[in-house]
């Protein structure tokens, strides 16, 4: 047996639920609530990141790519002859160098001062210059298709560690991972919103591609190229995390074991490529092990070990070896075995609670028994457990299970109860995206047993929210229109009793914009992925009842149980803003926001403070106090303070201008943006971005006014779909892709 050895530092997993009280700031309440950190619980935690020069390599032609980098990051470009000479005070530039320039210097750059990515079209034929491959940190492969942008922004949001995303997936109850076992993704992408619905991440079998050569036969396993495009396609049609793999043969899969260099070679390769997740099989040589890790730049490594001689005990001390290995370079333990007896499903549950005592610093373990037998440990599970979709080819593994198998089985066990979830509307809002079709879609999807319904709320009364929540069945609401925190509370018996009279647990992004727009019903805090099964994904033990179209308070929702305010609609801005830009293109840069009410701009106001804009100009609207407090914030309130922002701050004035006015005052908002914009062709090649919250019909379209001059327009509809997405996962803790939301609300993908 080994030692224990020493591991890299894993926080443990806080389940958004580990900050601290902070005092609540705001007056009238009675309670003083929890507030719980949202930027934390948020989709990905945005961090400056790597702040060296980034130079691109662009092939033959492809000068364009350059300026495509630059607009992502929100920076100016130039091109260069060489890598001497560039210092640290080009940070602000992206550089292009052609790579027939790039060969002669790349080998002897300062690495501390820039960061260097191969682009390669692959229209250009593949495989890129392989010395290129090999020199440069990272690559990017792509087509001169639209779809770039937003791989190009998330590949260099990630390998320039601006986004993590396993922080955030490793603080959800249960993550699920889907296994491809498509021979060429392309087979996988006309399905792929379907496919990954209720899914954390995406594996990419790299061993079960088959490459064909062209004379009938495949390749023994896959060239490089072919790989590379693979993942490139991939990427482009998923905004999931993909976990690359080289499964071995002796583990189910395709890859030769004869040479470990080769896995060094591809694993190493898909680093370069930006892939979130590597698998790395533990008995690969320790060097090569080693070696992966402490290249790994941003990705994250998930140690893997199969067993399938049958004769594997989780009792044994060479089970615990296996796992004390594992994590000298991992992120996460994988192990996995075939077992003969049920009972040993129950020695699993035994290990997973022991290793998590004994090495309480260890990384997340994802444990698992293949074939029927073991399939009680696919529900038990808890970290990335991998699941397959009907629509797959082959299941990856034997037992393997969908995500609405696991549910169901979940559901049978008593460990997911019936809830009644309910979208609280308005007789206003009700003209709008009917929700009803789309979660019962979902929930179908996902196996969920819960019952949806989209009902009208009254100010006061058996018809009122409080009267929706205080029900026994009461699984969670969105409200549309979002409602104040204040309005909320006021006189609500229900809400201020709640959790023993501390009242609901409000999330930071609720304390600060006092907008609520998502009632989560909350887990119990003993329940965190790392341990044995312990209770729901998000529901309090409860007596599941039956749907009534009236609430049913005789059995009223258990004082004792926490509710969580949150806000997703923040997040349906963030996400919006950055989906074709990285997040940094908006740090320290100033912004513009237009509402006739603070309640309608707060949202916006919390987003650009999470993309740590420097300065926000305010039209038509006085911040709330809170956010006011924390970020830069001046009040428009002539045309000269006006036209002097226009000429302040970003080279040509503001950044990003978001714009929360209705509908029937487009003009204006047309007015604005045509002064404020103007960067295409000017002096600036920086590409400003305007956001269109302004839902109806309405004459003149300020998108198409803010396009001819220059910004990236974006408008209600995507930033709705992103907030669904984000309501979804809070409400049920499942992810659904925003290209789900948008296919099954009846609008073209992007
Ligand atoms: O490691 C695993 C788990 C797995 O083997 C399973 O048992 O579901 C499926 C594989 O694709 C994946 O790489």
């Amino acid at each position: 047996m080994l030692t224990q050895v020493p591991m890299p530092a894993h926080r443990p997993s806080p389940n958004g639920n580990l900050t601290p009280e902070v005092a609540m700031d705001m007056d009238s309440r009675a309670v003083t609530p929890t507030v719980v950190d949202s930027v934390k619980m948020s989709d990905n935690r945005l961090r400056r990141g790597d702040t060296r020069t980034p130079i691109i390599v662009y092939g033959p032609g492809q000068e364009t790519i350059v300026s495509t980098f630059a607009d992502v990051l929100g920076k100016p470009f130039q091109l260069a002859d060489s890598f001497q000479g560039i210092v640290a005070k080009e940070q602000e530039l992206v550089l292009g160098i052609s790579a027939e320039s790039a060969r002669i210097s790349v080998a002897g750059r300062d690495q501390n001062a820039m960061v260097v990515i191969h682009s390669h079209n692959v229209g250009l034929g593949m495989p890129p210059d392989m010395f290129l491959s090999s020199q440069c940190d990272y690559e990017f492969l792509y087509t001169d298709t639209l779809l770039c942008r937003q791989d190009l922004a998330r590949f260099i949001s990630f390998t320039l560690g601006q986004v993590n995303h396993h922080e955030t997936l490793m603080t959800k109850p249960r993550t699920f991972f889907i296994s491809t076992t498509f021979p060429d993704v392309r087979a996988a992408l006309p399905n792929i919103e379907v496919l990954t619905v209720g899914c954390d991440a995406v594996e990419l079998r790299v061993d079960l591609l088959k490459e064909p050569l062209g004379d009938g036969t495949f390749a023994q396993i896959p060239s490089l190229s072919y790989v590379g495009e693979q993942v490139m396609l991939l990427r482009q049609r998923t905004e999931l995390p993909i976990i690359y793999t080289t499964r071995c043969t002796r583990e189910n899969g395709r890859f030769p074991m004869d040479n470990p260099e080769l896995f060094y070679e591809y694993l190493y390769r898909a680093i370069q490529w930006g892939v979130e997740y590597i698998d790395v099989e533990v008995w690969l040589p320790e060097e090569i092990r080693q070696k992966l890790f402490e290249k790994r730049g941003n990705s994250h490594i998930m140690s893997a070990f199969h067993d399938f001689t049958g004769n594997f005990k989780w009792p044994s001390s060479y089970a615990q070896s296996i796992f004390l290995e594992s994590c000298k370079y991992a992120h996460i333990v994988k192990m996995i075995a075939i077992i003969n007896d049920h009972n040993e499903n129950f020695e699993l549950e035994y290990f997973r609670t022991k290793i998590r005592t004994e090495y309480p610093s260890a990384p997340p373990f994802s444990g698992l028994n293949m074939g029927e037998t073991g399939q009680i440990s696919r529900t038990f599970n808890k970290v990335f457990t991998p699941i397959t979709h009907p629509l797959l080819p082959i299941i990856a593994a034997p037992g393997q299970m969908s995500a609405a198998e696991i549910n169901a089985a979940l559901a049978s066990l008593g460990q997911l109860p019936k809830t009644s979830i309910y979208g609280i509307i308005t007789s206003s809002s009700r003209i709008q995206v009917p929700h009803a079709p789309f979660y019962e879609k979902c929930f179908n999807e996902l196996g969920l047993p819960h019952h949806f319904a989209v009902v009208e709320r009254q100010t006061k009364g058996p018809l009122s929210i409080e009267a929706w929540c205080n029900q026994r069945s009461f699984g969670g609401a969105y409200l549309n229109p979002p409602v104040s925190f204040t309005s909320l509370m006021h006189h609500s018996n229900f809400f201020t009793k709640l959790e023993n009279g501390t009242g609901p647990v409000l999330t930071e992004a609720v304390h600060m914009i006092g907008m609520v727009d998502t009632i989560v019903v909350q887990s119990s805090p003993t329940s965190s992925p790392g341990s044995a099964p312990s209770s729901t994904p998000s529901s309090p033990h409860r007596r599941s009842e039956s749907f009534s179209p009236t609430p049913n308070n005789t059995y009223g929702f258990s004082t004792s149980a926490s509710l969580l305010f949150d806000n997703a609609s923040w997040r349906g801005i963030l996400r919006t803003l950055t989906r074709d830009l990285a997040p940094s293109a908006y740090f320290g840069r100033t912004a513009v926001v237009l509402a006739s009410h603070a309640d309608d701009a707060a949202s916006a106001m919390y987003a650009l403070k999470a993309l740590r804009v420097g300065k926000v100009y305010t039209v038509g609207f006085k911040t709330p106090p809170a956010l006011a407090r924390s970020f830069e914030v001046e009040p428009f309130n002539s045309l000269e303070s006006l036209q002097k922002a226009r000429t302040m701050g970003d080279d040509g004035g503001p950044f990003v201008l978001v714009s929360a006015l209705g509908p029937e005052k487009s003009s204006l908002v047309g007015m604005l943006v045509r002064l404020f914009g103007g960067a295409r062709g000017s002096s600036s090649q920086i590409r400003k971005v305007f956001l269109d919250l302004a839902d109806g019909p309405r004459k003149g379209d300020p998108a198409t006014i803010a396009e001819q001059c220059g910004f990236a327009a974006y408008g209600v509809a995507e930033t709705t779909a992103f907030t669904t997405a984000e309501t979804v996962r809070l409400l049920v803790g499942q992810n659904v892709p925003y290209s789900f939301v948008r296919l099954t609300s009846g609008k073209g993908m992007f």
